[in-house]
């Protein structure tokens, strides 16, 4: 019961100190796929990534990032529900403490293992990341869905490289990276107005969330598990889970192409 008072007193801090968490459009969602409606005017995604773009590979302490250059248009994603060009700002991943259970998004009740969120801001509409993350169409998150399998030799190219990073705060350097080669084949999806899952939980996200999974096998999902979300002068904690639950849908509409 203690362990329950706890967690009831850390979710009312949240929602005291971010209101919003209790807003209208919170995101992750559970995605009931009979309630979803197809919209014939829903365009292709349409994703064009500059591997030089890719920067740096850091632990932030809540999970582990591709930061892009971001100053010009030189990744871009256009297409599907967007209106304009959404510029490639960081992509970072959200896992459980099991395989059974990591992603932010659920399909029908089901959770997957883990879950890939490729970042974008409207860069056509807005002057910088920041000011678009405060408006309703600021942000664009392309968000693939890892399930438990092979090993994934793409995703290799990120878990090869988290035992440099271990602790929080650490980073390195990353380039010659172009995060298309961790999409699936089918770019179908489901879209939905959103928020960040994380705080400031700002409801400023365009959800594109892809139908079709990428593999991830037990030890790649072990290798972010190792990830600390302590920093050197503290007593190590491995960051063991980093999801948010599914939200209210509170009447939103998923509509799919
Ligand atoms: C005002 O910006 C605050 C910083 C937000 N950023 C950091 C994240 N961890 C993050 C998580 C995101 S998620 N899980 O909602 O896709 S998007 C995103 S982000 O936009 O790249
Ligand atoms: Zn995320």
């Amino acid at each position: 019961m203690q362990g329950r008072k706890i967690q009831a007193e850390v979710l009312l801090a949240y929602e005291e100190v971010f209101p919003v968490a209790n807003g209208d459009r919170q995101s992750p969602i559970d995605i009931k796929t009979e309630e979803t409606k197809y919209d014939p005017s829903l365009r292709p995604l349409n994703p064009n990534y500059d591997p030089a773009s890719a920067k740096i590979i850091l632990n932030n302490g809540h999970s582990t990032s591709v930061e892009f250059d971001d100053t010009v248009n030189k990744s871009v994603l256009t297409g599907g529900p967007l209106c304009g060009t959404y510029r490639l700002r960081q992509i970072h991943f959200h896992w459980g403490s099991n395989d059974e259970a990591g992603s932010e998004h659920a399909v029908d009740g089901m959770k997957y293992a883990a879950e890939l969120h490729v970042v974008h801001w409207n860069a056509e509409k807005y002057s910088s990341f920041v000011e678009a993350a405060r408006q309703s169409d600021g942000l664009a998150v392309m968000a693939v869905f890892l399930k438990i399998g092979e090993c994934n030799p793409q995703l290799k190219k990120i878990t090869d490289r988290l035992d440099t990073i271990r602790i929080k705060g650490k980073r390195a350097l990353f380039t010659n990276f172009d995060p298309s080669c961790l999409l699936p084949k089918s770019l179908d999806y489901w879209t939905y107005f959103g928020s960040l899952t994380v705080p400031p939980l700002l409801e400023s996200v365009i959800w594109i969330v892809l139908r079709e999974p990428i593999s991830v096998c037990s030890e790649q999902l072990a290798q972010f598990r190792s990830l600390l979300s302590t920093a050197e002068d503290e007593v190590a904690c491995c960051l063991l889970r980093n999801y948010r639950p599914p939200q209210p849908l509170k009447g939103r509409e998923v509509r799919r192409n």
